[in-house]
């Protein structure tokens, strides 16, 4: 039923008010606990990089570091072995061994050929040997190491068919996903990093060095967590956005989560910053588009942002033009920075990703009113941008790179981080969206195609994204001595966890955005607020 004008999202109040953001403390940030970190992160550089330990070991403990958290403190050791493996090839062991390799050096920039796995297949070269179906160590890690493939690399596809068809017999079909949870090279590394810590203090080869560091690290990044939360929770106060708007979601504390896990270096929380208002103007958008603007209303805020300017403002109904100049604000600030610190002006292509998203959404509002139902790659094809990624990544563009000439080369890569957005999104959010009131979603549209039932087109969207990460994988990793193709490590970085986090907030295909009884509620809690025993 096609309901004109003003809807509910259904979404309940904030969790934390005003005052309970600002009041957060920890007792980490004392130079005590400075000193403690700096001492046990030189016990482990000792562990690195002089007990000759061997490989896999070293793979290992690599492994667990960036698991835990603690890799930025190692990186530069850390990339030196890794290239020492890279050039002299001393991986080729078991499938265990080869496997784990294969995943850090390429995670790492350095991208091993596909062939390291020939020598684990038949004669014929058309399947892995039978005989490495007992290796259940190995197999894990070759179904960790295939989700590094990038398109066309058939032996990866073949590892990763194999290795789930044997190590399904395990799990059954539906709680597979569950169970192995997310391959590591889909999951975000700071809002998952507690749960590996507390399976690693379970493990017999534990290290008591790297757990303390861990533990303590936790809690000293967290403070840090909370410093920028409160910086966030001062803007978003001094917007009064949601005292104009009360129908929009008043989620600055889930808008800050999200940057934990897209901007990972601990040196950069200006932009995480920038990050979680851009965030909360996003859904603050997405929520007048979504359920609140009339039709008429609108077209007049779309057509007010094409032109950028403040003179047709005025036609806006007050609430619009309260958030019309938010966001302006926001743009100028930070073009201004951007100005200030690399010489060149942002806005024209700042603001040009910011009219693209709108026009997605009037898009989305018009086949809403008109009760039109786009074919799924019709939908696609708006909804990637109607996500809300590119004006989050070309802001982080700006912060990241050196040169507007660049910008090309990260097109495919931008285009592939938001389709993951938009379908991990569709996947915990469209149930509720369509039941209140808003265009089909990629499920439904899918449904409407194939006439599918929801489990299958929730399967089907989760082989779109495989396909999606295959483009990302592509894009992204490239051999660095491939000396002129150099580009942004850290922009890079951004781009895949942005995928990454849309996947764990909407991980079990639950809202852990919008909504709070979510397993994410619970892991944002002890992220940010908890101290970690
Ligand atoms: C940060 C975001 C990913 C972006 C703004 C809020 C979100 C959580 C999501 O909100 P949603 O209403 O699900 O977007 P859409 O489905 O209406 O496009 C879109
Ligand atoms: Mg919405
Ligand atoms: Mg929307
Ligand atoms: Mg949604």
């Amino acid at each position: 039923p096609i309901q004109t004008g003003r809807r509910s999202g259904g979404y309940p109040p904030a969790l934390w008010d005003f005052d309970t953001i600002q009041s957060l403390n920890t007792e980490y940030k004392g130079e005590r606990h400075m000193r403690r970190e700096e001492d046990l992160i030189g016990q482990v550089r000792e562990m690195l990089v002089h007990e000759e330990v061997d490989l896999t070991p070293q793979l290992e403990l690599i492994d667990d570091l960036h698991k835990l958290g603690i890799s930025c403190h190692f990186e530069n050791e850390i990339l030196q072995i890794l290239k020492s493996i890279y050039l002299n090839q001393n991986y080729k062991r078991d499938l265990y061994s080869t496997s784990l390799a294969f995943r850090l050096l390429r995670q790492n920039g350095f991208i091993l050929p596909q062939e390291v796995f020939d020598c684990f297949k038949n004669e014929k070269g058309t399947d892995f040997k039978p005989s490495l179906s007992h290796d259940r160590k190995g197999l894990l890690q070759l179904y960790e190491a295939s989700f590094l493939s990038r398109q066309g690399e058939e032996t990866l596809q073949l590892a990763r068919e194999f290795a789930t068809k044997i190590l399904q017999k395990e799990v059954d079909e539906r709680d597979f996903e569950t169970k192995m949870g997310f391959p590591s090279h889909w999951r975000v590394q700071m809002p998952n990093a507690r749960l590996h810590i507390d399976a690693y203090r379970k493990r017999t080869d534990m290290n008591p060095v790297v757990l303390e560091l861990a533990i303590l690290d936790t809690n000293i990044v967290q403070a840090q967590f909370q410093e920028e939360l409160k910086e966030t929770s001062r803007w978003w106060e001094s917007t009064s956005l949601v005292q104009e708007l009360p129908f929009v979601r008043d989620r600055i504390v889930e808008c800050y989560l999200w940057t934990t896990g897209v901007i990972q270096r601990r040196e950069h929380g200006y932009e995480r910053i920038m990050l979680t208002k851009i965030n909360a103007l996003v859904t603050t958008i997405d929520d007048v588009f979504d359920i609140y603007g009339t039709l008429e209303e609108l077209q007049l805020f779309t057509t007010t942002i094409q032109r950028w300017d403040l003179e047709s403002m005025k036609q806006l109904p007050p609430y619009m033009q309260l958030c019309y100049l938010a966001l302006h604000k926001f743009v100028i600030e930070e073009a201004y920075e951007t100005l200030k610190e690399k010489g060149f002006n942002s806005i024209p292509y700042v603001t040009k990703w910011w009219v693209n998203l709108v026009e997605s959404y009037m898009k989305e509002a018009t086949w809403y009113y008109n009760g039109y139902k786009p074919s799924m790659q019709e939908y696609i094809n708006n909804a990637w941008i109607s996500i809300g990624g590119l004006p989050i990544l070309s802001h982080l563009f700006f912060r990241f790179t050196d040169s507007i000439e660049s910008m090309d080369k990260y097109r495919d890569m931008d285009r592939a981080s938001c389709t993951i957005l938009r379908l991990a999104d569709d996947m915990g959010t469209s149930l509720v969206e369509v039941e209140r009131g808003d265009v089909p979603k990629a499920i439904q549209c899918y449904m409407n195609e194939t006439n599918a039932s929801e489990e299958e087109a929730r399967e089907y969207v989760r082989r779109l994204i495989e396909k999606e990460w295959e483009k990302m994988n592509t894009e992204t990793m490239w051999d660095d001595d491939d000396d002129d193709f150099t580009l942004s490590k850290y922009y890079c970085e951004v781009v895949a966890n942005l995928a990454r986090m849309a996947q764990f907030i909407y991980q079990d295909g639950l809202d852990g955005f919008g909504m709070k009884d979510s397993k994410v509620n619970k892991l944002l809690k002890e992220l940010l607020f908890e101290r970690y025993e």
